[in-house]
């Protein structure tokens, strides 16, 4: 795998993701086709395609509750779904589970509790403060989470993936849904967090427009990974001036790859045919 050099589990200098021939069937389907590729520690890596492409699928590998996964997939230098990822790891779904009858604070408390038992109120209480100023909520801390906008939900749910400080957040489309001034806010936050923290962010989203705020890409096509690199450097790859146009250029790439290895098939389909009939021929004479 190109830029990945292993090390011993435990000394926290693997990537945060890495993956070799990862294949996951959904029912009937292969859903992920055979992907490599790793996600760098410390950075926001956008995970991007088209809707149906296998974002979420990806991410559910990774935290652990995907089922059907093949291959290798390491996640902070443990296999995926190991249960000392429990803690390390946030993960935001596209449907957040918040409590509409309960306050944000106790909504986080709540979710506080569950993550980590053991622990004292005080520290319980703490941690809940901290996650509060993160996302910037403390002044509606009392609220009902039903009362809230669409955007302070989804910091809310963002604050409950934050508890517990882990290495590792995982956003299922965060901002979906959200006006242009909450997402900058979000992205303004993201990066907030991956520089104060060291922590890495894995961020998926099918606004290409977001794809120039991250500092690496996965893009996603049909449960394939089209390109794994910076956002300049794709631009520089496909001379394009937007992600999305490198996006769109790649995929008329590999389309054309495609048609290629198609009529290369069927023409040796064909080749092996004449020699059949003529072998037929042959062995009637
Ligand atoms: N439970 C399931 N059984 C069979 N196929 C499924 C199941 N869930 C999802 N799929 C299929 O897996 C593929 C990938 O779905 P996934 O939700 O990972 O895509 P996505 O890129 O996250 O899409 P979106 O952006 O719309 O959320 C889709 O084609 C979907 O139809």
């Amino acid at each position: 795998m190109m830029n990945y050099v292993a090390d011993p589990p435990g000394t926290g200098r693997e990537p945060a993701v890495h993956a070799e021939n990862l294949t996951v069937v959904r029912g009937p389907r292969t859903v992920l086709h055979s992907l490599d590729f790793t996600v760098p520690r410390g950075q926001i890596t956008g995970l991007l395609g088209p809707s149906g492409c296998g974002k979420s699928t990806l991410m559910r590998s990774i935290v652990g509750t995907q089922a059907k996964v093949t291959g290798t997939l390491d996640v902070l230098g443990r296999p995926a779904g190991h249960p000392t990822l429990r803690t390390r790891i946030g993960y935001v779904t596209q449907a957040p589970s918040v409590y509409d009858d309960l306050t944000i604070r106790q909504n986080l408390d709540y979710f506080a509790a569950i993550l980590d038992p053991g622990r004292s109120g005080t520290d319980r209480r703490q941690d809940v403060e901290r996650v509060l100023t993160d996302v910037d909520l403390t002044s509606h801390a009392d609220s009902l989470a039903g009362n809230l906008s669409g955007g302070q939900r989804s910091r809310v749910s963002l604050a409950v993936a934050l508890l517990g400080t882990p290495e590792l957040l995982v956003l299922d489309e965060p901002t979906v849904g959200l006006d242009p001034v909450l997402r900058r806010d979000l992205w303004t936050l993201f990066h907030a967090i991956a520089a104060d923290r060291g922590a890495t962010l894995l961020i998926s989203s099918h606004v290409m427009d977001e794809a120039e705020r991250c500092h690496r890409l996965l893009l996603m096509r049909a449960g394939e990974i089209l390109a794994d690199d910076t956002p300049e450097a794709l631009r520089t790859r496909t001379a394009t001036e937007t992600v999305e146009a490198a996006f769109l250029h790649l995929v008329d790439e590999a389309s054309a790859a495609a048609r290629d290895d198609s009529r290369e098939n069927s023409r040796d389909d064909s080749g092996d045919g004449s020699r059949e009939n003529s072998r037929a021929k042959e062995n009637t004479r």
